[in-house]
């Protein structure tokens, strides 16, 4: 287990390095998680350390929460020049790029940053408490730090439109139908098994094809098919692409 702050201070973000993932768990949970500046430090830190290493990030928040969004104490005294500076923008948008799948475990509330970061992962699992909202508005900003795009990519124009500009907060299973996430489990710990599950499944696939395919999926829509075909060329010519396909055609391989 590896800390993202000292050893007397309490850490705001658990970072489990395994062999082939790390689990990263938000630690506030007294403040529901909330995101202040010591988090999005942390969150820098462990982009900064993964940025090489393994095969899937599992995020998720200790307490029942995974985040009530960013730190309103912290906000509230923030002026225009921290607001272009985007604080929690550029965490979670290096979140976002980061080079392996990202699966969120998304227990109780994402509101606000909370659920811009969640939407900054690949892969979303819910729980039955799951509520996903973008209450900004009522706080008179406006759900700067992502959501007011990355939301529509996820649900579409119609329900984005209306959890920003009405501030409603879906349920489990409105977040379920809206695809905001795509399984819901009985609870964390469930949620939690899922994630490992998925991971296991990733670290069986080939790495630099899942790096590529992570590349490709983020690039804009203007930029394909070219760079499909780009990552592929490279991937034609791996050692791992002919080994795992000699294995298949040999009968050495997993069917
Ligand atoms: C660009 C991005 C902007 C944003 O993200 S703006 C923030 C958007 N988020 C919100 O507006 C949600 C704020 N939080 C809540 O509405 C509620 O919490 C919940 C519904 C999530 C949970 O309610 P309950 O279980 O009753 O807990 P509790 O008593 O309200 O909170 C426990 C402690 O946590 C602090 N806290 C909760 N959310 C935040 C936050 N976002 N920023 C700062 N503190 C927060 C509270 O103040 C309190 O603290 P104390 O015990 O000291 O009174």
């Amino acid at each position: 287990m590896h800390d993202a702050t000292p050893a007397e201070a309490k850490p705001v973000l658990l970072v489990e390095e395994l062999e082939d993932r790390v689990v990263a768990t938000l630690n506030r949970p007294e403040k529901r998680n909330a995101i202040d500046q010591q988090t999005i430090d942390a969150l820098h830190d462990l982009c900064e350390r993964l940025e090489s290493n393994p095969r899937t990030l599992i995020l998720t928040g200790a307490g029942g929460t995974f985040a009530a969004g960013a730190d309103i104490a912290q906000l509230r005294d923030r002026g225009a020049a921290e607001a272009l500076e985007g604080i929690n923008t550029r965490a979670f948008m290096r979140v976002r790029e980061l080079p392996m799948p990202v699966i969120a475990v998304v227990d109780g509330y994402a509101l606000g940053g909370g659920a811009e970061l969640a939407y900054a992962a690949d892969i979303r699992i819910g729980t039955t408490t799951t509520k996903f909202g973008n209450p900004e508005t009522g706080l008179g900003i406006i759900a700067a730090a992502g959501a007011t795009w990355r939301l529509r990519e996820i649900v579409g124009e119609a329900i984005a439109a209306e959890m920003l500009l009405t501030g409603r907060i879906l349920n489990a299973h409105q977040s379920f139908a809206a695809r905001l996430v795509t399984h819901l489990d009985d609870d964390r710990d469930e949620a939690m098994a899922r994630a490992h599950k998925m991971a296991d499944s990733i670290a069986k696939l080939g790495a630099q094809a899942t790096q590529a395919t992570k590349r490709a999926h983020l690039a804009p829509r203007s930029a394909h098919p070219q760079i499909d075909l780009e990552e592929q060329s490279v991937l034609f010519e791996s050692d791992d692409k002919r080994e795992r396909m000699g294995a298949f055609l040999d009968r050495r391989a997993e069917r």
